[in-house]
């Protein structure tokens, strides 16, 4: 694979240059020059469009045979492996009614263009295809056909449902295109542009009319309906009965009420919170102490996070209907919401092993979002940030976040994907496409909830005037995409497995392996959207450290912070050299950053850095030759150390100022190398050192290890910690270990996020040194 850089805050790869048998490079190459070609033709017909049998054998060939690889946009490659979602063209979406728009034929479409102003009504002549995008065949009046691909619906949604052979529809403004494939469509990006007809909708032409009239049905006929797909996990299906139903029922009575409650408690089972609770207030307003609509409402506002109006309604119904069993156990959960809101105080242990029972399911944390000592402010150059208001002591938490929207690669089903801008020239390995997918489902079907989403940075994209056009709120999926790709976090279930350890050792998994070969990056991760700490601004060296449990993402101090001082996390990978930061900062998310890390070692010497990253890289590749055995390990131990000596002396200010973050990767390995040759005492003094490196200083002082001084601090700081205990209780030495225990155990909680979890994960480890564990 070619020469991709790698951050930390999404697996993101450049389109640099391309190395022999790089299969990514051309296939980007190949889509690239198609597009560029494609630009030429700019409000041109097309020349040749295919008959409708040669459309129809192509559709049929794709949908009876996936495995003939088509290399399209969104359709599975069986040589490459993960699909690919290509963005080219950016076209907003259409913001204008439905009744201000003039009808075009196909025969009217120019290429490359969003027909503003018009709009075309089609019929599916086929049952769709489905790889990233829903694609199908579609004829208008005239009997042109066309391919149309329709992205960002509800995946949760058979395709044939959305769109079955015979639906008609109407895409607003439609904007056609040439595929990075060569062919052209419609594409449909913003959920928006296209609006679904059923049979009595007048906009449908005569001739496409049902010839035979449905018999009439009454509002019990579609409430009958409803509770059938309801039963059978069928919601959409059952919301849209529901709705029908609405639609004749006459309002204020009694069969209107229960058709709200199905819809409101339907909405619940889909995650459309919102909409459930302008359900059930509405079937209050017509019955204002409906036991039901008091019930629903206060789970919708529950699911939603307000805990305060689920109160007031759950409180309201138990005065109303006390022996409501549900509603007392709701109520609860509720004061124990507030609680967590309030005080931050979580049951991590608890959570931890509901996030492991999750196996491969979906799944959400029952617990509410803590916001901490910070506000969001003005960060100058930097846009928005978010400040400490007050002081805060190294390992507090900042922030425990419920995310706004998350997809775990753990999940069954979790679609990894390349995601990739040929206009950037940069992609993302992961569930990202699925990511902006399902947030503009979320947004689409929670407009008020929408509001914050739609706060966050989203760069240089010019916005369109948004709101509810044709009752329905506008989603452009661009801006959707641009904001999530400022603003996620790259994420895993867990920010520490238990037994690390143990599990250094083990096989790549069937799925890992196959990703490892698959994807430009070598590796390909979930991803997720998290409001509050969307805000924190980068800084190579950062003052907070961010972690992740289930779907919340915790954020600690890792050293005190004065009250006003803006709190930072590192976006990328915290070893690079100067200039590979700088180079991802801006690549990644359009600034420079000047942190004090990056202006010390700007003003660096040029060649004291090169020789630091000709070490550095000489390291590594003895660290894979002394790996071979245990002979190599013994003879290279030396040699090692005069390396990492090397490298200490390319630095010529002091740790404190200058942490030597590079060291800790080659000063581990060695770390490692004498804990197999059983060399305790070098272990202990090697791992005291690194940490000195880092710029830490620890006392023991009355009977306590005290840090005196906070150094560079993440994830992998941890390690030092762990060997100075194992290693002293190696060489006998109890005592020292159990008062470094304890200081590890508040390192660890500061970039785990919990220290509940310190046993599960290192216990062995303690346990074997012979450090006890209570
Ligand atoms: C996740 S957002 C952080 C919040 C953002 N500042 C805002 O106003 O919403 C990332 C964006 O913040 C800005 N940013 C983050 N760290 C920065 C830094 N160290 N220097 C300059 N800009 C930074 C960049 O514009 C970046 O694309």
């Amino acid at each position: 694979m070619g020469k991709y850089a790698r951050r930390r805050r999404g697996t993101m790869f450049e389109f640099e240059k391309p190395t022999v048998g790089d299969e990514w490079f051309y296939f980007f190459k190949r889509a690239e020059v198609i597009l560029q070609n494609a630009e030429a033709q700019k409000g041109k017909k097309p020349r040749n469009r295919p008959s409708r049998s040669q459309y129809l054998f192509g559709h049929s060939l794709f949908h009876n045979d996936t495995k003939e690889g088509l290399k399209t946009e969104g359709r599975f490659d069986e040589k490459l492996g993960l699909a690919s979602t290509i963005t080219y063209n950016e076209h907003p979406p259409c913001t204008v009614p439905f009744s201000t728009l003039e009808k075009i034929l196909l025969d009217d479409l120019r290429l490359e263009i969003a027909h503003r102003g018009s709009y075309i009504i089609l019929r599916a002549i086929v049952d769709p295809n489905k790889y990233v995008s829903l694609t199908i065949i579609a004829e208008d009046e005239s009997g042109d056909v066309q391919l149309v691909q329709i992205y960002n619906q509800d995946d949760r949604r058979s395709q044939v449902s959305i769109m079955p052979e015979g639906q008609v529809f109407i895409v607003k403004e439609p904007y056609f295109k040439t595929t990075s494939s060569g062919e052209t469509s419609i594409r449909v990006d913003h959920v928006s542009d296209i609006i679904f007809l059923d049979g009595e909708d007048d906009r449908i032409p005569e001739e496409w009319r049902p010839k035979l009239k449905l018999l009439a049905r009454r509002s019990l006929d579609w409430k009958n309906d409803g509770n059938r797909f309801y039963k059978e996990e069928r919601y959409f299906e059952a919301a849209k009965c529901y709705t029908k139903g609405l639609e004749i029922a006459e309002p204020c009575s009694a069969s209107a009420i229960v058709l709200l409650l199905n819809r409101a408690q339907t909405y619940l089972e889909l995650g459309y919170n919102e909409e459930a609770l302008a359900d059930a207030d509405r079937a209050l307003s017509y019955e204002p102490v409906n036991q039901k609509a008091l019930y629903r409402s206060a789970v919708a506002c529950y699911e939603d996070g307000d805990y305060e109006s689920a109160k007031t309604r759950l409180v309201k119904l138990l005065k109303e209907f006390p022996e409501n069993k549900s509603a007392k156990e709701r109520l609860l959960r509720t004061f124990q919401r507030l609680q967590e809101q309030r005080r931050g105080r979580y049951e991590f242990l608890k959570m931890r092993n509901e996030v492991k029972a999750w196996g491969n399911k979906r799944g959400k944390l029952d617990c509410a979002e803590y916001v901490g000592p910070v506000r969001v402010g003005d960060a100058g150059p930097k846009g928005r940030g978010l400040f400490a208001t007050r002081d805060v002591k190294f390992g507090e938490l900042l922030l425990c976040s419920k995310a706004f929207h998350v997809c775990h690669k753990e999940t069954a089903g979790a679609k990894l994907n390349i995601l990739f801008n040929l206009k950037a020239r940069k992609g993302q390995a992961g569930t990202h496409s699925q990511l902006v997918q399902e947030l503009i489902q979320v947004l689409y079907h929670n407009p008020k909830k929408a509001k914050k989403f739609y706060e966050l940075d989203s760069g240089d994209y010019k916005r369109v005037r948004g709101g509810i056009v044709d009752g329905l709120p506008v989603v452009d999926s661009h801006l959707v995409m641009r904001i999530m790709l400022r603003n996620c976090f790259d994420c895993t279930r867990l920010s520490s497995i238990d037994d690390p350890l143990e599990n250094l050792f083990k096989e790549k998994t069937e799925v890992e392996k196959k990703i490892a070969e698959e994807s430009p990056t070598g590796t390909a991760g979930g991803s997720g959207l998290w409001i509050m700490p969307s805000y924190i601004n980068h800084s190579c060296w950062q003052n907070s450290a961010r972690a992740f449990l289930g779907d919340l993402l915790i954020v600690r101090a890792v050293r005190d912070i004065p009250e006003g001082e803006e709190i930072t996390l590192n976006y990328l990978e915290s070893e690079c050299d100067v200039q590979t930061r700088q180079k991802q900062c801006f690549s990644g998310w359009g600034f420079n950053c000047k942190c004090t890390l990056c202006e010390i070692e700007a003003a660096e010497p040029q060649e004291l850095q090169d020789k630091r990253k000709e070490l550095l890289e000489k390291s590594e590749k003895f660290h894979h030759y002394l790996n071979q055995s245990k002979e190599k390990m013994e003879s290279g131990v030396a040699p090692m150390i005069k390396l990492i000596k090397g490298m200490e002396a390319t630095y010529t200010q002091p740790e404190f100022i200058h942490p030597r973050v590079p060291l800790l990767s080659p000063t581990q390995v060695l770390q490692s190398f004498l804990v197999s040759l059983e060399r305790p005492p070098e272990v202990y003094n090697l791992a005291k050192h690194a940490l000195n490196g880092l710029g830490f200083k620890i006392a023991i002082k009355r009977g306590r290890a005290v840090i005196e001084r906070y150094g560079y601090m993440y994830y992998q700081t941890l390690i030092p910690f762990i060997h100075v205990i194992t290693a002293g209780a190696m060489t006998g030495d109890i005592g020292t270990a159990m008062l470094w225990k304890d200081i590890a155990i508040k390192v660890y909680e500061a970039v785990v996020g919990e220290r509940e979890s310190f046993f599960d994960v290192y216990g062995r480890a303690l346990l074997q040194a012979g450090v006890p564990c209570d």
